[in-house]
Order: C-alpha cells, then structure tokens, then sequence
C-alpha cells in the first residue's frame, strides 16, 4: 500500500476550511488550526486553497489533502485540470477533487483529468462523490482514493443531518480502492462507526474545526431546553 494511505488507514483526517467572508479565512487561521489538530492526535489533514495548503505544507510533515472550491457552478471543488495542477504544486500530497459525472467546466472528463494530475505531478486523486454509482465510476475512471464527501450535496443524493454511512459501508465493501468516509460526521462515534463499517480513514471538518455552526449546535440546544421548560432551579 502506498505509504500516505498507510499512514492513515483507520485514523482521523481533520478538514481545516473557513468559508469566504468568515473571521477564520485567512491562511495564517487555518495554519495554526491545522497545527491544533496535529497536536490532538490528527494523522492527516485536508486543506482549501492554494494559500492554506503552501502554509501548512510548509508548517507540518502530515499527509496532505489538498481542494481548491472555486466557481459558482455545480463543480466547484478543484473543478479543471488547471485548479487540480496548481493543489499539487501547494503542495498536496493528495488532490481532491468533483468525482461526480457531471461536465466539468474545462470539458475534461474524470478519467483525462485524473490520468493527467498523475502523469504531471505523481500525486494520489481522491475523488470526492455523491452516490454508490459515482464512486464506483469514480474507481473505475482511475482515483487512487474516493471519499463519501459530496453525498447530501447534489439535488439527486441521499441528505440528512448526520453521515451517509450506509454509502461508506456499501462503497468499502465494492470498491478495489480506499474509501474515505466524509461529510456531517459530527461526533466521536460516528467517526467510530465509519471505521467500522469499512472505511479506509474519517474525515472531520465542521465538528472540529468551524466554530460558528459548533457554536450554533450549542445555542439552538440551549434555546430548545429553554422553549421546552425547566423542571428546576432558581429562575425555575
Ligand atoms: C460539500 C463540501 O463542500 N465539502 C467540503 C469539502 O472539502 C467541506 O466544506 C467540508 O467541510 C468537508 O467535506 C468535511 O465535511 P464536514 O464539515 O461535514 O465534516
């Protein structure tokens, strides 16, 4: 197995994004909360932006996964070849990038574009996927790794407010590649329970690293238990 995959097979991948306009975007931020997660234990690391990855390629020795989300069309995470080249040369040990079918925007296909990030930088592809169909192409089209990323994220996948663990676990058991098990994994068993179900590695972003929606979690909870009434107490 290749030695990056070996290195985080059944261990937790921290995703480090702030979005655009929020107080933590800014690549310094994101530098600094990578080295955080480091320090608790992370084995790896994905990273938006050509910026943030320079920086924490440059800060730590951790496997890299790098994205670049651009464009305000369906495809946007790593969405061309060119994004794809540029991930590699931050310094991605890992380029992810749209593993669904959908046209991509410089009119490659998945196959050209992952047989062309290979030929050009030697760099691993993970393909971030919506749907069993899509990761089972995605297998198919060349990706050295396919994640559960995207599922939830296009009109015609499978949503909810937690993991799709039933993809995870159906993905793990087909495909002749690691799957990596991403998106609204929220809690330490959760993240558990996709290693279990045959996940090569979990990836967290939000949970642990976005403290605006952590913070939300927090505040609609206590504003519920408030709505709902206090059995007890001083202010009874
Ligand atoms: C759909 C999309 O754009 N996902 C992005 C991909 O990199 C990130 O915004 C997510 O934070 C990441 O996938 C981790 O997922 P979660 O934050 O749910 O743990």
């Amino acid at each position: 197995m290749n030695p990056l995959l070996a290195a985080v097979r059944g261990r937790l991948i921290v995703s480090c994004q702030a979005y655009p306009g929020e107080p933590m975007r800014d690549a310094d931020t994101m530098c600094r909360v990578a080295r955080s997660v480091s320090a608790g234990g992370a084995a790896g690391i994905r990273a938006q932006g050509l910026e943030d990855l320079r920086r924490i390629r440059a800060a730590l020795d951790l496997p890299l996964i790098g994205l670049w989300k651009d464009g305000d069309g369906d495809v946007f995470i790593t969405p061309t070849l060119e994004h794809a080249l540029a991930v590699a040369g931050a310094g991605a040990d890992i380029v992810a990038l749209d593993g669904t079918a959908r046209p991509r925007p410089d009119g490659r296909t998945l196959a050209q574009t992952v047989r062309a990030v290979r030929e050009r930088t030697g760099r691993l592809v993970m393909a971030d996927v919506s749907t069993y169909d899509e990761g089972v192409a995605a297998a198919g089209a060349g990706a050295d790794l396919v994640g559960t990323t995207l599922a939830g994220y296009t009109p015609y996948s499978r949503g909810g407010p937690g993991p799709d663990l039933d993809l995870v676990a159906r993905l793990s058991r087909d495909l002749p590649v690691p799957v990596i098990a991403e998106g609204r994994i929220h809690t330490p068993e959760q993240a558990a329970e996709a290693i279990r179900r045959g996940a090569h590695a979990v990836v967290v972003g939000t949970a642990i690293t976005h403290p605006a929606s952590i913070t939300r979690w927090f505040a609609q909870a206590a504003a519920g238990a408030q709505r709902a009434g206090r059995s007890s107490g001083p202010s009874g």
